[in-house]
């Protein structure tokens, strides 16, 4: 189950996710905005966030104009690693490094189709397992 939500500035991004998720039959759960209304992005990083911390979810996806201060609202979290990415080689990485758990966009940065190549690469990704990932994965952990 993949959580999802945005704010205002990532609304209409999030809405071409859904239409991709449901298109490749991948189950998610929208945690909103629900319309264009101005809202405030930590809002809605903080129930995608306790969502994958309950592990109702997986993986969270997290919409904003820039993608900048979700990503910084959802790495607050404790257990919560997200990514800011706007390439497929940042995805692949952070999925493959960093196990990361959320991905950020910014619906005011980047294309619906590079976005949509980007989730597709996200949620595709396996962590490497790798003990030097691991370790620093661990590293990163605050008490
Ligand atoms: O938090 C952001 C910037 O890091 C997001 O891009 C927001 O979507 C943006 O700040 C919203 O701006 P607005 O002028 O209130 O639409």
């Amino acid at each position: 189950m993949i959580a999802i939500g945005s704010d205002h500035g990532g609304f209409e991004l999030k809405q071409e996710v859904i239409k991709y998720l449901e298109a490749n039959k991948i189950e998610y759960k929208d945690y909103g905005c629900y319309d264009q209304n101005s809202v405030d992005y930590p809002d809605f990083a903080k129930q995608v966030c306790q969502a994958i911390v309950d592990k109702e979810c997986e993986k969270g996806i997290l919409i904003c104009g820039t993608g900048i201060g979700i990503s910084m609202a959802a790495n607050k979290v404790k257990g919560i690693r997200a990514a800011l990415c706007h390439d497929c080689f940042s995805a692949k990485a952070t999925r493959e490094h960093n196990d990361a758990n959320v991905l950020a966009l910014g619906g005011r940065i980047v294309g619906v189709e590079l976005a949509l190549m980007i989730v597709d690469i996200f949620l595709s990704t396996e962590f490497s397992n790798d003990e030097r990932h691991i370790r620093r994965i661990n590293k990163i952990e605050i008490d």
